[in-house]
């Protein structure tokens, strides 16, 4: 299966969801997508607040449509039904679900909210063991790697290169393309660091993440590069869909763009590409 969404998801930006200035200067910032966070941001005690907060500000702004998902607690928690409760009928984007173990987390919350897409936080353990069943839920439509999680799970240590990390990044894509999902890579933490970031998206691109999460506005620009197709890829998709064409049309099967060769596969590819570019171009219109 690969009916996968063409809506950019280069910048996925968390949000607070007690923070009502951050909420409100949103409204205008560059991200394709925002997550308004209920769950590991907001401290207990403010919980309910940012619920009733999070309700009134999203009936009252679609965020001029950029893609709207809520992190909710987890339904093993005090708030997570309250949260799920909150947001019936709301017209957001999506539901994204804490900690994803297994389906079974998403028959949960499924059974709670009927129509609303459910995006799951892939971040234990199990749900890496997991990913295939989870990916294959009907109610799945996205995925969003929680490294942070991950990492206190597997005692890891921080590595530029991610090494200790890679398995679970790479299990969660292989059940995330082969279902068709969209899937984000997990956040940088050190949101001063320019130049870190800039290689943890370019790591993730290379990988086939469709976009990153972030925590700070100062990291959009870098992300929605990052995950965009540059000119020089566009302009290669261009001459081989040109040169494929050339070929056919005299009767091969292949043809040569740059030294290398260029099949059918190639072409599929040089097309997604280009409806990429132009859905990018879309939305800046
Ligand atoms: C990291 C922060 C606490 C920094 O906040 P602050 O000190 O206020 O930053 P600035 O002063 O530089 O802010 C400048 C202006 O930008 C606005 N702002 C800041 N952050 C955001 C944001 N995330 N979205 C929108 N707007 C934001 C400020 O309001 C300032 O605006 P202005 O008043 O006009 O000047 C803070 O950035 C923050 O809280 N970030 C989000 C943290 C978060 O959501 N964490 C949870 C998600 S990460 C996670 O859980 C991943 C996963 O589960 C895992 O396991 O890995
Ligand atoms: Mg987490």
């Amino acid at each position: 299966m690969l009916a996968e969404t063409l809506r950019p998801c280069r910048s996925v930006l968390y949000i607070p969801g007690s923070r009502e200035r951050a909420l409100e200067k949103a409204r205008d910032l560059p991200a394709d997508a925002i997550i308004f966070d209920l769950e590991d941001a907001v401290a207990a005690e403010e919980k309910p607040a940012a619920r009733a907060l999070l309700a009134q500000v999203l009936g009252a702004h679609d965020y001029g449509g950029r893609i709207r998902i809520v992190r909710i607690n987890g339904l093993d928690t005090e708030w997570g039904r309250a949260d799920v409760a909150a947001f019936v009928g709301a017209g957001i984007d999506a539901i994204l679900i804490p900690k994803v173990s297994s389906p079974a987390d998403l028959d949960a919350v499924a059974a709670l909210i009927p129509d609303t897409p459910l995006w799951a936080m892939m971040e234990t353990p199990l749900g890496m063991l997991n990913a295939a069943a989870i990916a294959a839920h009907p109610r799945l439509a996205g995925m969003v790697m929680g490294t942070n999680d991950l990492a206190k799970d597997l005692n890891t240590r921080f590595r530029p290169d991610r090494e200790p990390l890679l398995t679970g990044l790479g299990l969660c894509l292989l059940a995330a393309k082969a279902y068709g999902r969209i899937i984000v890579d997990g956040v940088y933490n050190a949101f001063k660091d320019e130049e870190g970031l800039r290689g943890e998206c370019a790591q993730g691109r290379d990988m086939g993440f469709d976009g990153k999460t972030l925590i700070h506005p100062a990291q959009l620009a870098i992300a929605n590069d990052a995950f965009a197709p540059s000119e020089a890829e566009i302009d290669l998709a261009r001459r081989q869909i040109a040169a494929f064409e050339e070929a056919e049309a005299a009767g091969q099967g292949v043809a040569v763009v740059d030294g290398r060769i260029v099949e059918n596969l190639h072409v599929v590819t040089a097309r997604k590409t280009i409806a990429r570019s132009e859905a990018i171009a879309a939305m800046a219109n």
